[in-house]
């Protein structure tokens, strides 16, 4: 069992976490200041400590600098979540939070080693009360090797072999790389990978992913800000692509990048430097660009919705990462991984991986890739008796369920209001049927728009429930 700190204040939200970790099986304890644990208890016995940002100063934060410690932040600003970076935490998750990114987190943190301070991977979205900063991989020159479990991107098949040997030699350049893959094939560890056997590994990756954020905010989340550039910019700021400055850029689903914002990043590219958004004068930067689509870039600069010398600046070095049927004996292999992962995660035993299970897991297609297996195998652990796997409690979803979706956008059955028609369905399956439905004719805002949803909240669904995207436009 992992033993846990928690130190916060009385009235701050973290105290919610001490209930959710210990339902899930953490031994948790609670201190209301730094110096308090530290009077009190080994903080060595602890694996992990919780910190909410108001309880600390730089002298309470350099006596806990040696240990691993996520700091959670009621007033987060991009600049505070880099600080506590640089002072040795592995997370920085903005308050308040829901439990499955807590509990994803705490496992991420728990599972990894240290890192040294000076290397930090910051992953971002949207807002400023929306950022996460995750502790970089890999930041020794001995980094796993890729198809490892310890890589994060297992594989052993022929054609991840080839996308093994490519990613090494583009890894060494500056050279800008567009991922391409379908949805969950895994095109953010190959992005983590690039920067993490790159020379710029010891500064930051920043990973952006375009669907999540409010097109409104795009510009100014990615390029920065004046004071009074537009309402509530009451001051100026940085943006992502300064933060990334000497280290990679991961812009995910960059297909979502409206043409403004697209007409900014060539500028960028062009010229290496940055403009905030109202501002006159430009600043220099030095970014590496590694970019991520399932789209198919060339049909939508056919299409007038990308811009075609963006696309060009882009696709200097192409990567494919293979669907995972495409990836034989592999998804056995992953699924063992994933397995030992989700076990690990709601405290079971690690049943035996039998013949039966193995087949079921082969014989199905996963159009949703890796992130569809690893929540099919989450479904399993839970469902199934303890030190038991039954096939069925994978609930995979037949071939049908999905082309049944397709062909009643292809036959216009499909409308483009919502219809509460199913009986019996959940709102998880409403939604699920809503999005395959109409994915084809609409963008993802336009999908958003018709649930009442933010495109933020669109993209988090797609990732709880696997829904695959549309792969062509
Ligand atoms: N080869 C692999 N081995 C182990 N885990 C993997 C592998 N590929 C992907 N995963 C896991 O699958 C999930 C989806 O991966 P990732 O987010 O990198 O996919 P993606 O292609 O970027 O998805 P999207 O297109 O939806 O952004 C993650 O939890 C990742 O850790």
């Amino acid at each position: 069992m992992y033993h846990v700190m928690v130190i916060c204040g009385d009235n701050s939200p973290l105290k919610e976490v001490d209930r959710w970790l210990s339902r899930n099986g953490f031994h948790v304890n609670i201190s209301q200041t730094i110096e308090q644990a530290i009077k009190y208890y080994e903080l060595d016995d602890f694996e992990l400590l919780l910190v909410d940002a108001e309880v600390t100063s730089d002298e309470s934060l350099a006596k806990i600098s040696q240990q691993t410690f996520i700091i959670f932040d009621q007033r987060p600003s991009l600049n505070g979540a880099i600080e506590y970076m640089a002072k040795g935490a592995s997370y920085f998750i903005p308050l308040p939070t829901d439990p499955d990114t807590v509990l994803t987190q705490v496992i991420e943190a728990l599972e990894k080693p240290k890192r040294s301070t000076k290397s930090a991977e910051l992953i971002a979205e949207p807002s400023s009360s929306d950022i996460s900063l995750f502790a970089n991989q890999s930041s020794s020159s001995n980094s796993p090797a890729l198809g490892s479990p310890e890589s994060g991107i297992i594989g052993n098949s022929p054609v991840m072999h080839v996308l093994f040997d490519e990613l090494q030699k583009v890894a060494k350049t500056n050279a800008t790389v567009l991922i391409h893959g379908e949805s969950g094939t895994g095109k953010e560890l190959v992005a983590k990978s690039i920067h993490n056997l790159s020379k710029r590994k010891n500064n930051a990756l920043i990973s952006v992913n375009c669907a999540a954020i409010p097109e409104n905010l795009i510009e100014s989340e990615l390029f920065g800000h004046e004071k009074g550039a537009f309402t509530g910019a009451v001051s100026a700021r940085d943006g992502l692509i300064v933060a990334a400055d000497n280290g990679t850029l991961f812009l995910d689903e960059i297909g979502e990048l409206p043409l403004e914002a697209q007409a900014r990043l060539l500028r960028v590219l062009q010229e290496g430097e940055i403009r905030r958004v109202g501002a006159v004068t430009s600043t220099q930067v030095n970014i590496r660009l590694v970019t991520a689509t399932h789209r198919n870039l060339l049909q939508m600069v056919q299409k007038g919705m990308f811009r075609e010398d963006l696309y060009y600046r882009l696709y200097v070095m192409e990567l494919t990462v293979p669907a995972l049927r495409e990836r034989g004996e592999d998804i056995s292999l992953i699924a063992k991984t994933l397995l030992e992962k989700a076990c690990k995660k709601h405290d079971k035993p690690i049943p035996q991986y039998t013949k039966a299970f193995d087949k079921a897991i082969r014989e199905h297609s996963w159009p949703g890739n890796v992130r569809e297996l690893e929540n099919a195998l989450e479904r399993a652990i839970i469902l199934s008796p303890e030190g038991k796997l039954e096939a069925s409690n994978l609930k995979l979803k037949t071939k049908d369920s999905y082309t049944t979706a397709t062909k009643a956008t292809q036959t216009g059955a499909a409308d483009s209001a919502p219809q509460f028609a199913i009986e019996g369905t959940t709102l998880d399956d409403y939604f699920k049927h809503f999005v395959l439905t109409h994915q084809h004719k609409m963008t993802e805002t336009q999908l958003a728009q018709s649930l009442g949803i933010s495109r933020k909240s669109l993209w988090e669904r797609r990732q709880k429930l696997g829904i695959p995207r549309k792969v062509t436009e």
